[in-house]
Parts: C-alpha cells; structure tokens; sequence
C-alpha cells in the first residue's frame, strides 16, 4: 500500500502553474474565491465559463499583470509573491501570451514587431532580431512577404498567426492564449487549433487557452477547466467534464453546439494527426 502510495505521488506529472485559494475582487465586486488550478508541463489545457466568470482576469493574475486580492500563485516551482525584481522578469520571460485585443503595435509592421521583445530583452542587434523573426513567421504559417506588412494589411487570421509569433519571440516555455480563434471563420479558426497543436508538440510548449470554441476543445485540448461559482468548478478530460452534473456544463457542453462539436469530433478524431 505505502509502495503504491509512493510510486503514485512520483508519476504524477509536474505542475509548471498551481494556483491556491486565489481571490480576485475589484471593489465589492468578487470575481474568483478561494480558485485552484493547476496547469501541468505539455499540456493544453483548455479554460472555459461564461462571460464575465474571470478567464482572462484568471490569466493576468498568472502573468503578473494583475496582483490578486489573496491566494497563492507558484509558478516553475516559486511563488509569485516571493520572486525579486529580476527573478520576476526572467520568469516572465519563460511566458509567452496572445491578448484577446491590440496584440500587435498598428504603426509598426511584422518584422518590427516580432523583433521588438528580442531587441528590448535580449540584446540582440537588429539583423539577429529579425532573422529569428523571419523565422517566428515562418512557425505560424505566414508567408515570407508579409514580413514587411503592417497589421492593417492583414486578415484576421493572419493578424492572429502574427500575434502568435511575438508570442513565441523569446522562446517561451508556457503559452497563454486568450480566446485566439475569435472572429475567425470555421476553417481559420480549425487550421489555428490544429497549428497550436503543432508548435505544442514540435516546441515543447505548456498551453493555457482561454476560449469559447466548442470545436477549440475537443479537437485541441487534453484538459478542459469550468470557471463557474468563482472558482475551477472541475478541471478533468472533456469527456469527465461533458459528463459533470452542473446547469452551465449541460446547457454548454450538451446544448445544439456542444453536441455538434463533439459528434464532428467523434466522427473524425483528427486531434495529433500528422499534416
Ligand atoms: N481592471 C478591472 N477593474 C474592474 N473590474 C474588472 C477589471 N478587470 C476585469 N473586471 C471584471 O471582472 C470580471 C471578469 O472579467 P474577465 O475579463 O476576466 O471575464 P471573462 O471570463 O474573460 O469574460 P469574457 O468571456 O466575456 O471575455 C468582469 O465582470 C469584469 O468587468
């Protein structure tokens, strides 16, 4: 018994982010209370709920961008709350996140853009910048001439492909998405799923991905998290989620769409299949 005890405690996988008891309030108005989360190395775990439930409040306050009313945030195994200065930087730097708005700078084009991070955290001269951010674009898809493109040239999807690749400019370790495929049509938003999939697998990455594409989370993610009530009402495979007795998880995941989703999804399991 206490062998198997041991041996469960050393398969379990490692959690890059836990969230403990975390309270977010902004005046009388409590957003999240006493919320648990975990966000385990490689994987993409999906974070859903309604509107207003605290997604992306959820993400600022991981990122650091928001500093929450009480609760504990570890993240790569240190507290938030504990790190200096430029422990905090250098943490940061192991994030990479694509904003629901304003991702990219309007008055600069996509070389410029890409290479600003490099050039303002890493020291790189302006020709090693953009090499790697020809190669950023490369990543996600977008072709080599819209290198000199400014954002208001580009279709949505292209805008998105371009914010992922600043995104993924210092090389990040842990991804933050929020709700990446909105204002897509169906087949830009599927062809962004499975590209998030790709630069999973081919870089390593750990993903958190706020959205509210049914499709998103059956074809793309391993972990789906229920913001309800203020916190992580359950955080489990899609399938234990779909299944959890709770008014909004039915009426989501069991309503006209969720059902669509995840009969197409049935009928054709492309998730992780080769191009
Ligand atoms: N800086 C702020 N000051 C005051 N209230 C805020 C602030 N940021 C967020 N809120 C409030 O916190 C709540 C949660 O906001 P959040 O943007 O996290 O929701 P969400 O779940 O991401 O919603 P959606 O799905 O609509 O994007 C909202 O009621 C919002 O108005």
């Amino acid at each position: 018994m206490a062998e198997q005890t041991i041996h469960a405690a050393n398969t379990r996988p490692a959690s890059v982010i836990e969230v403990r008891g975390l309270d977010n309030r902004f005046g009388s108005h409590v957003v999240h209370k006493n919320l648990d989360l975990d966000l385990v190395k490689g994987e993409i775990l999906g974070v859903v709920g309604g509107s207003g439930t605290g997604k992306s409040v959820l993400l600022r306050s991981i990122v650091g961008l928001l500093k929450p009313s009480a609760g504990r945030i570890r993240v790569f195994g240190k507290d938030l709350d504990e790190l200096s200065a430029a422990e905090r930087s250098q943490t940061e730097q192991r994030f990479g996140v694509l904003f629901q708005r304003g991702a990219l700078f309007t008055s600069l084009n996509l070389l410029q853009n890409i290479s600003l991070p490099l050039i303002e955290h890493c020291d790189l001269s302006r020709p090693d910048a953009e090499e790697l951010a020809h190669m950023k674009l490369a990543l996600t898809g977008l072709p080599a001439d819209s290198a000199l493109k400014y954002p208001s040239e580009l279709s949505g999807g292209m805008v998105k492909r371009a914010a992922l690749a600043r995104a993924l400019a210092m090389d990040p370790e842990v991804l933050f998405l929020d709700e990446p495929t909105a204002g897509l049509d169906p087949i830009g938003a599927a062809a962004f799923d499975k590209l998030i999939v790709t630069l999973r697998d081919a870089l390593g990455l750990t993903v958190f991905l706020v959205t509210h594409d049914l499709d998103t989370l059956y074809t793309t993610c391993d972990r789906v998290a229920v913001l309800s009530q203020k916190k992580v009402l359950v955080a489990d495979s899609i399938e234990n989620v779909a299944a959890t007795d709770d008014a909004w998880i039915q009426n989501y995941f069991q309503g006209p769409r969720g059902r669509a989703a995840s009969y197409a999804f049935r009928a054709q399991d492309t998730r992780r299949l080769p191009e």
